[in-house]
């Protein structure tokens, strides 16, 4: 079945409009597991050369998105399009490429046996030794898949779903496991991958990773879209900042701080931490105003922005408390 691909004018995240298809389309997207809504109502749309991180707490809806995306569950109602097809088709045409959370790897063969494979599988396939060099695992070619550590197979997941040319790269928690150094050669590739024109969309619980490499941050909750926008945009959309400062020792030892504290106008966290105290407020200005009102008199006063966690956190509690 051929669906319609929707074509579009977007600011690209470097600034430029372009003019694209969609890679992959949800419309309208529900799938529920008995009484459970995994996913209620998604409709988005990802670009070619956009890296998008898929945010959520535990049980948002993550990897059943991209369980649809990848055709692995059918939707119950609304439909998934990837590159104008439906997602078995991009998936056979070997134009989807994926690394999954859940993945096993096969026992008791070598890294390069399974690489090989992965290549002799896909319709445009890379070159063995250049899928090994880029996943930085020649060095583990002839060691058997099952010996490896987590983060070395993490890796291994990772060269399999970079084996042939592929046009999208959906990655499910890829880095878990793997050291600073691995990470950083990992996102490194990714960005490459952008770079060429694949659209690349991964799920993560690294908010920090999100911020770094995302273009555009899709904030899931109760399998909703809570939030799209790039990290800048879903951090002003948090409306909170950070406000931060130290109290003299007395003060600080005074039981009662915390609950003078919670006074304050415009909060929405309070945190009391040896002589720092660390507060999140709506409203920095005023909150600051009466801290003074109070008789708190501040010292290394900090009031910045806040950062893609915790905005993450204040969106997705704020939802929490509505839903109440
Ligand atoms: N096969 C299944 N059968 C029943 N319920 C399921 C199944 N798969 C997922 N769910 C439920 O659907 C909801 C969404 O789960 P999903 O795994 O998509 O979330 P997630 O955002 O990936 O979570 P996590 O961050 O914990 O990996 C959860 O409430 C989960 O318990």
């Amino acid at each position: 079945m051929v669906h319609m691909t929707t074509t579009v004018t977007r600011t690209a995240a470097g600034g430029a409009t372009r003019t694209a298809a969609s890679a992959v389309s949800f419309e309208r997207v529900t799938k529920s597991y008995g009484e459970v809504r995994a996913v209620d109502g998604l409709t988005l749309d990802l670009y070619p050369g956009e890296t998008v991180a898929l945010l959520g707490p535990n049980g948002a809806g993550k990897s059943s998105t991209l369980d649809l995306l990848l055709g692995l569950r059918r939707p119950d109602s609304g439909t998934v399009s990837v590159f104008g097809t439906s997602p078995r088709e991009a998936i056979t045409a070997g134009r989807v490429g994926a690394m999954l959370q859940s993945g096993g790897l096969m026992d008791e063969v070598t890294v390069r046996e399974l690489v090989r494979l992965a290549c002799a599988l896909h319709p445009r396939p890379h070159r063995v030794d250049e899928v090994l060099a880029h996943a930085g695992i020649t060095q583990l070619a002839d060691r058997k898949v099952d010996k490896l550590s987590g983060g070395q197979q993490q890796r291994v997941r990772f060269a399999l779903a970079t084996a042939g040319a592929n046009d999208l790269v959906v990655l499910d928690e890829p880095t878990t496991g793997m050291d600073v150094t691995a990470r950083q050669a990992f996102w490194a590739t990714m960005r490459e991958q952008a770079d060429q024109g694949r659209a690349v969309l991964f799920a993560t619980h690294y908010l920090e990773e999100a911020d770094a490499i995302a273009d555009r941050v899709l904030v899931l909750h109760r399998g909703r879209l809570l939030a799209d926008g790039t990290a800048a945009e879903i951090k002003a959309k948090a409306g909170a900042r950070k406000v931060s400062f130290d109290l003299e020792e007395l003060r600080a030892g005074d039981p009662d701080l915390e609950r003078r504290l919670r006074e304050l106008p415009f909060l929405s966290a309070v945190g009391v931490f040896g002589h720092t105290v660390r507060l999140q407020s709506t409203d920095a200005d005023a909150t600051v105003h009466a801290l003074y009102g109070l008789g708190i008199y501040p010292r290394n006063l900090e009031v910045a922005g806040l950062g893609l966690e915790q905005a993450f956190v204040a969106i997705t509690a704020a939802e929490e408390a509505k839903a109440a």
